[in-house]
């Protein structure tokens, strides 16, 4: 089984305004809501592949509700642990020229609530996948990621790490089968803006010393690079298409290589569904169906 956890789920809530001015009233031309948040999007799009998942985090108030049944219409699986107060955030994706984000703080997050979480973990068994994705909270503790990696056995359940470079670097210790950082995440671990191929390659091989199996570097349009435990570093483009808005790109790629790898246990089979997921999810508004990805990925 895979589970995906999202701490801070969140309605999405997308708008269009041209010309947009801060310190007065602008009028949106296009706005959509959606469900969100990484692991959810992770479940999302693995639901969409076929692929049985659970989506663990927490949820709160109506936007909770909403979240629920969202996902629950989707087909998805979810066993989130309801807060009795607050109300799960809904993050702004403001797209004019370029795009801004603003993303809510979310429902406040009890240690005992915390606890609760952590009987959840207590039940993965040898060969399921737990995908860790997004940011925490700041009412939780920092080092929950920690927390839930000093309680399962790394040597025999799959896990994904999907955060930002701060959080992500704490859990290479654990050795997590997977750490997807994009360009930016894996440049703040190095303190310097990566562009240079062998530059990035080794910055994930030092990612690797560290303890991290496989890294996947995502980098938008420019595709992604893959190093793999065993030695083996596959690069490819994105494949070509307009874009028309990437958020979420990373959490479908992320989806896609599990989709793909799982198949076969085969890393290039995993790269290949991944860039393919990422890419159809950018080239359409909200994330990418099975068929979009496999229309992709015949054309690659
Ligand atoms: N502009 C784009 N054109 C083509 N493919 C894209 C584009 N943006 C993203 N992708 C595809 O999606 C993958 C992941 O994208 P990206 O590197 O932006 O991840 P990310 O920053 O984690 O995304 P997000 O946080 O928005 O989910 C890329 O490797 C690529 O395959
Ligand atoms: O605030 P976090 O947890 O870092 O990111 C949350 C988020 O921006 O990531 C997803 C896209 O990857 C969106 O659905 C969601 O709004």
């Amino acid at each position: 089984m895979i589970y995906t956890v999202t701490f801070n789920p969140s309605l999405d809530y997308t708008i269009r305004i041209k010309n947009f001015e801060v310190g007065t009233l602008n009028r949106t031309n296009y706005e959509e809501i959606r469900v969100g948040g990484k692991g959810v999007n992770v479940s999302i799009v693995l639901t969409s592949l076929g692929v049985e998942n659970i989506a663990l985090g927490f949820i709160a108030g109506f936007t909770g509700d909403q979240i629920e049944s969202g996902m629950q219409q989707l087909g998805c699986k979810t066993e989130f642990i309801r807060l009795p107060q607050g109300f799960s955030r809904i993050n702004i994706k403001l797209q004019d020229e370029t795009e801004t984000e603003m993303n809510g703080m979310g429902p406040a997050v009890s240690i005992s609530e915390c606890e609760r979480f952590m009987m959840n973990i207590k039940r993965l068994k040898p060969g399921d996948t737990l995908v860790l994705s997004g940011s925490i909270p700041s009412s939780m503790p920092q080092d929950m990621y920690e927390q839930i990696l000093d309680a399962v056995d790394t040597d025999k359940i799959r896990v994904v790490v999907d955060t930002s470079s701060n959080l992500l670097r704490r859990t290479l210790a654990y050795h997590p089968f997977l750490i997807k950082p994009n360009l930016i995440e894996l440049g703040e671990l190095f303190g310097r803006s990566l562009i240079d191929y062998d530059d990035i390659v080794g910055c994930a091989k030092h990612l690797q010393e560290e303890g991290a199996r496989n890294v996947l570097v995502s980098m938008g349009s420019a595709g992604a690079i893959l190093v793999t435990d065993e030695g083996q570093v596959f690069s490819a483009p994105a494949p070509s298409g307009d874009l028309v808005d990437s958020i979420g790109a990373g959490d479908a790629m992320v989806a896609g290589f599990l989709a793909g790898y799982l198949e076969r246990n085969s890393m290039v089979d995993g790269f290949a569904k991944g860039l393919a997921a990422g890419s159809a999810t950018a080239y359409k508004q909200g994330l990418a169906t099975r068929e979009e990805i496999i229309a992709i990925a015949q054309r690659m």
